[in-house]
């Protein structure tokens, strides 16, 4: 296993923490896949499932030596993350009439959310290293999950946050698990800018999607939905796209799985933005060669409040080797489509909605045709934003408790 630059092409040890190669190229990581002989990948794909009471039992472990070979077990800080569910929905299905519809809930994961697939990777593979002190810059979800997983780690987690446009339900539950939080002014993008700076000077492992070892972790998204889907992954996979750790990880997962012969062909990925915040669909749908960034990003999906994605180049390639696509939508319709997945009975926070009204929109512009199968990533739990939820849902009705009332009700 090495890391090796995008840009540049250097090549660095996993035994020390990186986010970025001296070039300021992004960094990747580079398994062996020879190394897997047909006993030994019987055994991280199939047998892993019986153990229930070890790190196997976790939708990320369960894939350990894809996910970090070199590092042992007593390192690892696991919640038993993954193994989230994999829906159908009839009524979402038939109203857009697609030929078959999943969603992949990552919602259901430990602090309620995607974030906890990559997170268990950084943080063993900091613990690993030696750190005691982590940290992260978020608007929120990044900041619960490393502060639920440094915590059950037995380390400390600073993390820093936007003082507006945030999630008040995730920065309470990221104080909740005893994190240092600190508040700025400025946005993601400034905050991931000074970390990358000075993390390491501050003694800090830096548990952002910068590192590629979160990425590591994240992939294990897609192996699990191949193997529920018993390796035949739908048309299309839907993503919500902020930073570009999901679009990176899919990437990596995919070929993964197709190196080691698990998948002959890939699917197509559909990347979507929200509009006021939209720097990376902007810079792909106008052919641009470089990423312009938005100084003020703005949306109710607050998640998605990030006007310099770090991993652009990265992600652009990942379309390109999918034929994937990108699209943003309004506020307007990621609330519609919300309220659709809520109904469902799934249930998800705003910035995961953004995957299904881009796709009723890569529907009706005759994008993504009715004849074939998509699959939306839900990334936040519904839980995430009760903000939003008392701005958007219907209001409780008053009644006496007698039945002349109910039966006029
Ligand atoms: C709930 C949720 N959905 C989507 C995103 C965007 O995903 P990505 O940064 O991987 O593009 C984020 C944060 O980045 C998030 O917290
Ligand atoms: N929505 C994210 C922002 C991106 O964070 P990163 O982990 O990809 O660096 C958050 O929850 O903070």
């Amino acid at each position: 296993m090495k890391l090796v630059c995008v840009d540049c092409s250097a090549e660095l040890s996993w035994r020390e923490s990186h986010t970025a190669c001296s070039c300021g190229g992004r960094l990747e990581v580079i398994q062996d896949l020879k190394m897997l002989d047909g006993e030994r990948l019987k055994t991280v794909f199939q047998e892993r499932l019986a153990e229930r009471m070890s790190v196997y039992a976790s939708g990320v472990w369960r894939y350990k030596e894809l996910i970090l070979p070199g590092v042992p077990e007593e390192h690892i800080v696991t919640k038993y993350e993954g193994n989230t569910g994999l829906y159908t929905s009839e009524p979402i299905r038939s109203q857009l009439g697609i030929r078959a519809l999943y969603f992949k809930a990552q919602s259901e994961n430990p602090s309620g959310s995607f974030k906890d697939n990559g997170m268990t990777a950084a943080v063993s593979h900091g613990r690993f290293l030696g750190y005691k002190h982590f940290a992260c810059t978020s608007t929120g979800n990044t900041s619960s999950s490393l502060a639920m997983y440094a915590a059950w780690g037995g380390c400390s987690s600073q993390v820093f946050v936007p003082s507006r446009s945030v999630s008040v339900n995730k920065v309470l539950q990221t104080l909740a698990y005893g994190a240092k939080v600190i508040r700025f002014d400025g946005t993601y993008d400034d905050g991931i800018r000074f970390l990358e700076q000075h993390g390491e000077e501050l003694g800090l492992y830096v548990c952002n999607s910068v590192n590629p070892f979160r990425i590591e972790g994240q992939k294990s998204i897609i192996y699990e939905i191949a193997q529920y889907l018993n390796w035949e992954l739908p048309d299309w996979i839907v993503i919500p796209g902020g930073a570009l750790s999901n679009v990176s990880a899919l990437g990596k997962g995919l070929e993964d799985l197709k190196n080691l012969g698990m998948i002959t062909k890939l699917p197509r990925i559909a990347l979507i933005q929200a509009e006021g915040a939209s720097p990376f669909h902007r810079m792909m749908a106008d052919g641009q060669d470089e990423l312009i960034p938005q100084p003020n990003p703005a949306t109710k999906a607050s998640a998605l409040n990030i006007g310099n994605p770090p991993s652009w180049k990265i992600a652009r390639r990942v379309l390109r080797q999918c034929q994937g696509i990108t699209c943003s939508v309004n506020d307007e319709e990621i609330m519609v489509s919300k309220k659709m997945i809520d109904q469902s009975g799934i249930g998800c926070e705003p910035a995961s909605a953004a995957t299904l009204a881009g796709l009723r929109k890569l529907m009706d512009d005759r994008i993504i045709d009715k004849d074939e199968r998509a699959l939306c990533i839900l990334t936040g739990n519904l839980l995430k934003d009760t903000d939003i939820l008392a701005e958007t849902t219907d209001d409780m009705v008053y009644s006496d408790l007698t039945i002349e009332s109910l039966r006029d009700l």
